[in-house]
């Protein structure tokens, strides 16, 4: 790769929750591998995650006033005009202050003033959706953006590219193979044993924790191995019948590529880092869109469930009877989980990080004014 003109300095605007902020460390920690020298700088809300994780992660962290736009006539419309002034002179001062070459967008509240600021300064900009429906921030980025880049190959944006999800190094670069008997001895899992990791996304989810609580002893009794990690202060008590498989509940792992080596099926919700994640290690999954908001978490499935990579399941239909009746059958299906996982596989893109990194070398070279 030849970088014609690299980036001296660039801006990363996203946030929310921890789904949401990784895609942005990602990128970060990609841009500084191949420029040791580059500043990175993260712009976000005091509200949102990014506000602990930025700077966890030895970034710079900027904030501007979070500004919600509203969906439907009401008082927070009227003060829209004025807060947003506020977020795009935050925005403009932080790209101005850390002299932006580029500024990249993961969407959400922070992304709007983020773009907004930079299009009047002629600083290009590089939009990264994560989810497969598009939010309004990055619909409206999209309109000038010098790149613009999709986790999922639905995505309807303009100019749009599919480069994957920006992913941890440790998710990315995992051998499942190799890291899985210093997995099971962490985990306190055994070995031999077909192995079902349940996970509902960053927060846990309610629904899957109490299907799988109620089938705690039936598992452990048909030699199925569960690793549920049930989301903070969600966890609970798993008592297995004598010589029963193991049941392990843990309310968050730092180090998710443990979990992912260990398991041979996962349950989880239809996060778009989760979906990326279990497509790049290459792991059979059932997933349980989460059924409030825009429905994106169907969407995020839609590519993996077409090549048979991995199922869905309706939060409704997730009951302990959903657990007797499938879960059993499918957590012994060698052959088949074998077939699910290569498809899994194939759709999975490992480097996603270092692709996002060149739309930014690529808009740095290009320089300002021309966007
Ligand atoms: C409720 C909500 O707003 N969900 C959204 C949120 O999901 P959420 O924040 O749950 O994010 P994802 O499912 O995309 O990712 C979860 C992330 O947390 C990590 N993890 C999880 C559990 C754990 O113990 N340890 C750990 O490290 C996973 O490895 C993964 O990287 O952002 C996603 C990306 O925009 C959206 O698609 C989801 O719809």
């Amino acid at each position: 790769m030849i970088v014609l003109s690299a980036p001296t300095s660039v801006l990363l605007a996203g946030g929310g929750s921890a789904g949401h902020v990784s895609p942005l460390l990602s990128l970060a920690d990609a841009l500084r591998r191949r420029h040791p020298d580059l500043r990175v700088t993260a712009l976000g809300t005091q509200e949102g995650l990014e506000a602990r994780l930025v700077p966890a992660h030895g970034l710079e962290l900027r904030v501007v006033p979070k500004v919600p736009l509203p969906r439907r006539p009401s008082a927070d419309l009227l003060r829209l005009p004025r807060r947003l002034k506020a977020a795009i002179d935050a925005a403009g001062a932080a790209i101005d202050e850390t002299g932006a070459d580029v500024v990249v967008g993961f969407g959400g509240y922070v992304s709007t003033p983020a773009y907004l600021a930079a299009r009047r300064r002629g600083v290009p900009v590089v939009i990264h959706e994560q989810n497969a429906r598009p939010g309004l921030a990055n619909r409206l980025g999209a309109r000038w953006a010098q790149a613009v880049a999709t986790t999922f190959s639905s995505t309807s944006l303009r100019g749009a590219q599919r480069v994957g999800m920006p992913l941890r190094r440790a998710v990315a670069t995992l051998d499942r193979a190799a890291t899985r008997p210093e997995a099971l001895t962490q985990l306190g899992l055994r070995d031999g044993l077909p192995t079902v990791l349940v996970t509902g996304g960053s927060l846990g989810a309610q629904r899957l924790n109490e299907a799988f609580a109620a089938r705690v002893a039936q598992l452990s009794a048909a030699g199925i191995q569960v690793l549920h990690v049930t989301g903070l202060g969600k966890e609970f008590v798993a008592e297995v019948p004598q010589g029963g498989a193991p049941y392990v509940v843990v309310p968050y792992l730092d180090r998710m590529e443990l979990a992912y080596a260990a398991a041979d099926l996962v349950v989880a919700r239809a996060g778009a880092n989760t979906v990326c994640e279990l497509t790049a290690v290459g792991l059979p999954a059932v997933y349980v869109p989460l059924p409030i908001g825009n429905g994106e978490q169907r969407l995020n499935v839609a590519d993996v469930v077409a090549v048979g990579g991995g199922l869905v399941v309706d939060d409704a239909a997730l009951t302990p009877e959903w657990v007797d009746a499938e879960l059993v059958r499918l957590a012994t299906d060698a052959p088949r989980l074998a077939e699910m996982a290569a498809a899994a596989r194939a759709l999975g893109e490992p480097a996603a990080d270092e692709r996002l990194a060149d739309l930014v070398d690529a808009a740095a070279a290009h320089g300002r004014g021309r966007s």
